[in-house]
């Protein structure tokens, strides 16, 4: 326990599948750690995952209330638990990328006068224009991205612009979609927030700025001037940019708590809130990445980011604004078909158990024999395709493997797919290159071997599996101090070094080399037929 009245910061993340949230000291200790799982605490939305497929399997949204909900459950808990609010100097968090929130026209007026004797989300009950949050799992905007793209000149020139060609998950796409399909509703709408700017609002009793890095992931952000690009705003939607506030820098202070929070958990009045940003930014803080390390996160996605300082976007993967540092940017590639697919090969080939999971990988050889697999289970963000393709050493298409084979088979072929989309955008694992692993799936000892053995490096996760949650409370505390000129380095220098947790076994490049070239031919393979 940390001396009485010493401060403590706070971080929230609101991901795909539940609201985390821990608590630090200023030695940067965890005090505190709660979590609400969305399907399993709040079934009264009926998200699977956390999420709504729709019936067109391409439409993806969650319930805008269920988050709102999740956030009066996770503070009731910490309160049950005895945390004391009053001793949180500042707060900041991260929501799922990309994911939009319309607040309907009157909502600003509610937020600003919330009454501290009754729960969040009976009184925002009738605050939100679209009830049905589009979320990053959304793939439903194909049109809207190809308008959008014509409309600037281009998929390499919308990149050199926002840092990303048009991808249907992006929130301009998603916007657009909106004004096209439901214009109502887009006209009923006041404000349009991220996951993580609208989490922010909550807490602020006003709406919260979007921030530069959260912001990147719009497809609607110039990542040079760090202002709305006029001609993608155009090409979206009328009156957006009144709609959309202006982006801000990630470490700004937006205020303080609004008196609810006073009021009903005993937060102080002076209690900071720093902008929110999204969940990658996020683990980036926490996992305190530096230029040369590679992150892969493997949450309800799974993606790999890098700390870099030039930004060269091109038409795959993203470039992002830093969360940190305000002049550099980071490079992330994201791959849909992550911890959902791992569970589904799980359930189907290893009785449902992750240890029986772990006993495949430890029972077969890296490499596998040379029998390779690429499983999409719903169509992939990198690359654009779809469906299970497994082939044996010879590069032959084969049916299936046995089970064992299978699940070897599934987690070697996402880490060389990250590995080989890493390359291909320039990145270049060399000695001394540090694999950071993070999200759920990084606890798990025998997939991390994996990791470290496909990309020849070792492999060091943090104490929790939670970074984005604990670059939330980073954050927070770097934006009380960052007005001093403190460095984000400077303000988390005391935070525990990463663990070392797998090192490649003997022979993994020579194993591995050969075996993501070939992968990379069977995925070009795959995608040539598709466009045949
Ligand atoms: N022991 C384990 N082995 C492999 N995967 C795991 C294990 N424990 C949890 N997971 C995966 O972690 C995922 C959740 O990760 P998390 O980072 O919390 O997701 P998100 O932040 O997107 O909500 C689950 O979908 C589950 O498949
Ligand atoms: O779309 C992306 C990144 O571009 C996803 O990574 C989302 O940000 C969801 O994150 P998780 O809930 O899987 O952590």
């Amino acid at each position: 326990m940390s001396a009485p009245g010493r401060p403590y910061y706070l971080g929230l993340d609101f991901s795909t599948q539940q609201l985390k949230v821990v608590a630090v000291d200023e030695t940067l200790n965890a005090v505190h750690e709660s979590n609400v799982h969305f399907d399993s605490e709040l079934p009264e939305y009926g998200t699977k995952d956390g999420v709504h497929i729709h019936s067109d399997g391409l439409r993806v949204t969650s319930p805008v209330l269920m988050w709102v909900k999740a956030l009066d459950i996770v503070l009731e808990k910490m309160r049950s638990d005895g945390f004391d609010f009053s001793r949180v100097e500042a707060l900041s968090g991260s929501g799922q990328q990309h994911g939009s929130v319309y607040w309907k026209r009157g909502a600003s007026l509610v937020l600003e006068g919330l009454d501290g004797g009754k729960p969040l989300h009976k009184l925002l009950e009738g605050c939100f224009a679209v009830p049905d949050s589009p979320v990053w799992m959304d793939s439903s905007t194909a049109e809207q991205c190809q308008r959008l793209e014509e409309a600037v000149g281009g998929a390499q020139r919308l990149a050199d612009i926002t840092g990303s060609r048009a991808y249907e998950r992006f929130t301009g796409n998603q916007i657009a979609k909106i004004y096209q399909t439901s214009p109502v509703k887009y006209s009923e709408t006041e404000r349009i927030s991220l996951v993580s700017s609208f989490a922010a609002s909550l807490f602020l009793g006003r709406y919260a700025e979007v921030d530069y890095s959260d912001g990147s992931g719009m497809n609607l952000m110039d990542i040079q001037t760090k202002n709305w690009a006029p001609p993608c705003l155009t090409a979206t939607a009328p009156h957006l940019q009144a709609k959309l506030g202006n982006p801000v820098p990630s470490t700004t202070v937006l205020g303080a708590v609004c008196p609810y929070f006073v009021s009903r958990y005993g937060f102080s009045a002076d209690c900071k809130v720093v902008a929110f940003t999204g969940d990658n930014p996020g683990s980036l803080a926490g996992m305190r990445l530096q230029e040369g390390d590679v992150a892969v996160s493997l949450g309800t996605s799974d993606t790999l980011f890098l700390w870099i300082k030039e930004p060269k976007p091109t038409v795959e993967g993203h470039v992002f604004c830093n969360p940190v540092e305000s002049c550099a940017f980071m490079a992330l590639i994201c791959f849909k078909n992550g911890s959902l697919t791992r569970q589904r090969v799980r359930d189907e080939s290893a009785g449902g158990s992750w240890d029986a999971f772990s006993d495949a990988l430890r029972s077969t050889s890296m490499g596998n024999d040379g029998n390779i697999g690429i499983y999409f289970d719903v169509m992939e963000i990198t690359p654009p395709a779809v469906g299970v393709h497994r082939f044996n050493k010879e590069m032959s298409r084969v049916a299936s493997f046995s089970r064992q084979v299978d699940i070897r088979a599934l987690v070697e072929g996402q880490f060389m797919a990250k590995r080989v989309h890493a390359e291909k955008l320039g990145y270049k694992i060399v000695p001394g290159t540090k694999v950071l692993a993070t999200g759920g799936a990084s606890s798990n000892s025998d997939i991390v071997q994996v990791l470290a053995d496909v990309f020849n490096a070792p492999v060091y996760t943090i104490d929790t599996a939670n970074s984005a949650c604990l670059g939330s409370a980073y954050r927070a505390k770097h934006g009380v101090e960052a007005k001093r000129g403190v460095s984000f380095a400077d303000a988390v220098r005391h935070a525990q070094e990463p663990k070392l947790v797998a090192t490649p076994g003997p022979g993994a490049e020579q194993i591995f080399r050969p075996l993501l070239k070939r992968y990379a031919e069977l995925e070009e393979k795959i995608l040539e037929e598709a466009r045949k």
